[in-house]
């Protein structure tokens, strides 16, 4: 059986976040000493840190929680391709790519480099990538960018073309080492009743 590979970005206080966004923050808030048994640990960070899903809610009042997303799509087979050095993330570049019977396509763009930094710009996804791959089957898209949209972007199309085909977002994605291949996948968000995205520990082992 092939071993699970860790695909996420690791939960450090110094973690690269959205210019702004809240700072991620681990400590132990009440140590052995205080308690006299154990160290409690208390977390502080946005729900679009590191490796995360994103929820329709992030982006439409009307969308849905975290809670409501179907698990199924977070766990199966998915198919990871290599897009390095693309502008952008469209029909034409994934022309030679096959997706028959492709349910989850996780892109490798390889264009955030430099972790320790949030990224100045990155390869946005097209708004009419969502048609095509909800046409090829696609319910599940995940890519090593923390965002789909343009940074600056306020409209946000690509997030909303792809929730209105029913595509799932997972984002921040660790892929440098992945070969392109078929694999399994697990990334699950947390059981968040009124949120806008989740971080998710995300895996893959080949398939095979
Ligand atoms: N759309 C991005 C997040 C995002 O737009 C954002 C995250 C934190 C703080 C501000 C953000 N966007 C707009 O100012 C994402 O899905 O992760
Ligand atoms: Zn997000
Ligand atoms: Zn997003």
């Amino acid at each position: 059986m092939n071993k699970w590979i860790d695909i996420s970005q690791k939960l450090t206080n110094d973690i690269a976040v959205w210019p702004g966004d809240t700072p991620f923050c681990y400590k132990v808030s009440w140590n052995m000493e205080e308690s006299g048994s154990v160290n409690v640990g208390e977390i502080t960070m946005s729900t679009h840190t590191g490796t995360h899903i994103d929820a329709p809610y992030h982006f439409d009042n009307e969308g849905k929680k975290v809670i409501d997303l179907d698990i199924q799509l977070y766990i199966g087979p998915a198919r990871v391709v290599h897009l390095p050095n693309v502008k952008s993330i469209g029909i034409k570049e994934l022309s030679e790519v096959n997706l028959d019977g492709v349910t989850r396509l996780l892109i490798r763009t390889d264009s955030w480099q430099n972790r320790k930094e949030f990224p100045q710009s990155i390869p946005p996804v097209e708004p009419e990538l969502a048609a095509y791959l909800s046409e090829n089957g696609v319910r599940l898209l995940g890519l090593d960018l923390p965002s789909v949209d343009s940074l600056d972007s306020k409209e946000l199309p690509a997030h909303h073309e792809l929730n209105r085909f029913g595509i799932h977002i997972l984002e921040g994605l660790v892929l440098d080492e992945i070969e392109p291949g078929d694999y399994e996948l697990a990334a699950l968000p947390l059981p968040l009743v009124e949120a806008d995205g989740s971080p998710v520990r995300a895996v893959i082992r080949k398939l095979g």
